[in-house]
């Protein structure tokens, strides 16, 4: 009896998948369910269409800090422990990581133990009277501290959302000059079910008919560089909306769509870069990375 043959027929068995990758290297990468690269040929990052082995390999050369932000503001501190702990095991895992940590309560930071190369600065900031102030002051604190701080601290940036939780890895296949996410909520519906804003008077007025993709404002990233543009940009358009008493119905994510219509992201990440709920399925999404918890809103905002 030939062991070859055996060894072969049982792997072909167990992984099946990894037999057609032995002979067919380039076809096994991509997926036929979904859309893995845009209409301005930007990559849609999915499960399956990238190899982790070797995308680490090509960053591993280079010696890349990736500056991360996250904002606990009032009752959203009880999140920062799941976030941070999760982060260190499944976000840029061997990578060199800074965390930008603003908050209204430093004394109340939990003590999350950090990996090599893993660091952490917390900001004090006040914290506001409308959860909706918080979120939009985001975008100019973020303007500010690539300004003051960052050039020579880090390479990218993403920003993220606290009210969320690391489940798979997130790593460098997500690294690019200007990375918007795809929102959980409408990466299988049409265009026109976008909840853009649709007043011609706010400034992140998006006509009917126009959008590419409805981006979620939880988490985006990409070159200090694009990442100032961007919020410097979404800045002036919250202050010029502010002026003229109008806030757009999603505040700054509305902004932010605004924007990527006009500044393509060089990169797009599928929903598994972070989905609605842990506890909800589909079809598309092989593996949820980054996932929404369940929050109270009416119990953890300042506000409704
Ligand atoms: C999935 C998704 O697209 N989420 C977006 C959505 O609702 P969300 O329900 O996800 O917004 P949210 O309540 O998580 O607020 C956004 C973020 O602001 C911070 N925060 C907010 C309130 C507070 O009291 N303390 C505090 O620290 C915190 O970092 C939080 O993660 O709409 C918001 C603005 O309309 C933002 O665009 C969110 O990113
Ligand atoms: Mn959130």
């Amino acid at each position: 009896m030939c062991s070859a043959k055996i060894l072969k027929c049982r792997d072909y068995h167990v992984f099946p998948h990894r037999l057609i990758y032995w002979g067919f290297t380039s076809i096994w990468f991509g997926r036929t369910d979904v859309a893995s690269v845009t209409p301005w040929l930007a990559p849609i990052v999915w499960e399956g269409t990238f190899d982790a082995t070797v995308i680490d390999s090509i960053y591993k050369q280079q010696n890349i800090t990736v500056a991360t932000t996250v904002f606990a503001l009032g009752k959203y501190i009880r999140f920062l422990k799941d976030f941070l702990e999760s982060a260190e095991e499944h976000y840029f895992v061997g990578f060199q990581v800074h965390y930008y940590l603003f908050t209204d309560q430093p004394e109340a930071i939990p003590n999350v133990k950090l990996g090599q190369k893993r660091y952490l600065t917390v900001k004090k900031v006040p914290s506001l009277n409308r959860w909706q102030d918080i979120s939009m002051g985001r975008m100019e604190m973020l303007e500010k501290l690539i300004e003051n701080e960052l050039a020579k601290e880090a390479d990218y940036i993403f920003c993220l959302d606290v009210d969320a939780k690391f489940y798979g890895r997130w790593g460098v296949e997500s690294l690019g000059r200007l990375v918007g996410v795809i929102h959980p909520w409408f990466f299988d519906l049409p265009r026109f079910i976008f909840t853009y804003e649709r007043r011609p008077e706010s400034q992140a007025y998006i006509p009917a008919g126009q959008g590419d993709y409805y981006y979620t404002a939880a988490a985006f990233g990409g070159s200090l560089k694009d990442v100032h543009h961007l919020t410097k940009t979404c800045r002036e358009h919250l202050n010029t909306d502010a002026a003229n008493s109008i806030e757009a119905i999603w505040h700054e994510e509305s902004h932010l769509n605004k924007y990527f219509l006009y500044n393509k992201p060089s990169k797009l990440l599928s929903p598994e870069y972070l989905w609605r709920d842990i506890s909800m399925g589909a079809g598309q999404v092989k593996i949820v990375r980054f996932s929404h918890v369940t929050k109270n809103n009416a119990e953890v905002r300042p506000n409704l």
